[in-house]
C-alpha cells in the first residue's frame, strides 16, 4: 500500500517566528501518528528553521520552488543543491500559483524536477486543469500532458519516487473542492496514463489531492482509493486543523 503523504503548503504566509511557534504546535498534535507522512512546505526564509524545529519529529520540510541550476548569477533564486545541503527533503515543483502568475512553464517544470531528483531533493508536481478546460471536458487532455511534459526523460526509478498533486485551478483557495469521486477519477486517469509507459512506477507513485482540503471534508477525499495524499494551502495555516487533517487521514489508514 502507498503511504499517505499530507503535506501543507503554507505559500507567502507565516514570518520566521511565527512558523517555528507552529511547528512546535504541531508536533505535539502528531507525536503518535505512523501511517501518514507529514510535510511542510515554508517560505524559502523559513525552510532551515521549520527543518529544526520539526527535529525529532516525523515531519518533514520542503520547498515551494527551486531553480534548476546549481549556483550562479540568478538572482532571487535558490537551488536544488542548496536544499540538499540543508537537508531539506522536498520541493513543490509547478504549482499553478508559479505556472500563472511567474510564467512558469511544462519545459521548466521539467528542468526543475530533474535538477531536484539529481540532488536528491524529492518533486511535488503540480498538474490541475482551469474551469474553462474542465466546461470544455479537457481535463484528462491537459492533465496527462502536464504529467508528461513533467516526468520527460526520467527513469522508471524516478518516476516511481515522485509525488504528483492534482489541484483543478478552480478549486485552490476558492472553498471549492472538486467531489471526492470526481477527484479520484481525475487521478485514476493520471495513473492509467502513467501505467502506459510505466506500469510499475503507476502503483508506487503517490498522487495527492489538492484544492480547498479542510477538516470537514478530508475524510471523504481520503477515503478514496486513488487518492494517496492532500496538498493543503489554507488549512495547513493552524495547527488545529492541520493536524485534524492529518489524524482523520491516520485513522482512515490505520
Ligand atoms: O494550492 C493549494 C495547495 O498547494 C491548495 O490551496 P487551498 O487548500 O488553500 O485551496
Amino acid at each position: 500500500m502507498r503511504k499517505p503523504f499530507i503535506c501543507g503548503n503554507w505559500k507567502m504566509n507565516k514570518n520566521v517566528d511565527q512558523a517555528k511557534a507552529m511547528l512546535t504546535e504541531l508536533k505535539a498534535k502528531v507525536a503518535e501518528v505512523e501511517e501518514v507522512e507529514m510535510g511542510i512546505c515554508p517560505t524559502a526564509l523559513a525552510l532551515t528553521a521549520v527543518k529544526e524545529a520539526a527535529a525529532g519529529s516525523d515531519i518533514v520540510t520542503g520547498a515551494q520552488n527551486i531553480y534548476w541550476e546549481e549556483s550562479g548569477a540568478y538572482t532571487g533564486e535558490i537551488s536544488a543543491k542548496m536544499l540538499a545541503d540543508s537537508e531539506i527533503e522536498y520541493t513543490i515543483i509547478g504549482h499553478s500559483e508559479r505556472r500563472e502568475i511567474f510564467g512558469e512553464s511544462d519545459f521548466e517544470v521539467n528542468k526543475k524536477v530533474h535538477a531536484a531528483l539529481e540532488n536528491g531533493v524529492k518533486a511535488i508536481v503540480c498538474v490541475g486543469e482551469t474551469l474553462e478546460e474542465r466546461k470544455a471536458e479537457k481535463i484528462e487532455a491537459k492533465v496527462n500532458f502536464q504529467v508528461d511534459a513533467a516526468l520527460a526523460g526520467l527513469s522508471e526509478e524516478e518516476i516511481a519516487d515522485v509525488v504528483i498533486a492534482y489541484e483543478p485551478i478552480w478549486a485552490i483557495g476558492t472553498g471549492e473542492t472538486a467531489s471526492a469521486e470526481e477527484a479520484n477519477r481525475v487521478i485514476g486517469i493520471i495513473r492509467d496514463h502513467i501505467r502506459e509507459s510505466y506500469p510499475e512506477a503507476a502503483e508506487k507513485i503517490r498522487i495527492q489531492y489538492g484544492g480547498s482540503v479542510k477538516p470537514h471534508n478530508v475524510e471523504e477525499i481520503m477515503a478514496q482509493e486513488e487518492i494517496d495524499g492532500a496538498l493543503v494551502g489554507g488549512a495547513s495555516l493552524k495547527a488545529e486543523s492541520f493536524s485534524e487533517i492529518i489524524l482523520k487521514t491516520e485513522e482512515i489508514y490505520k
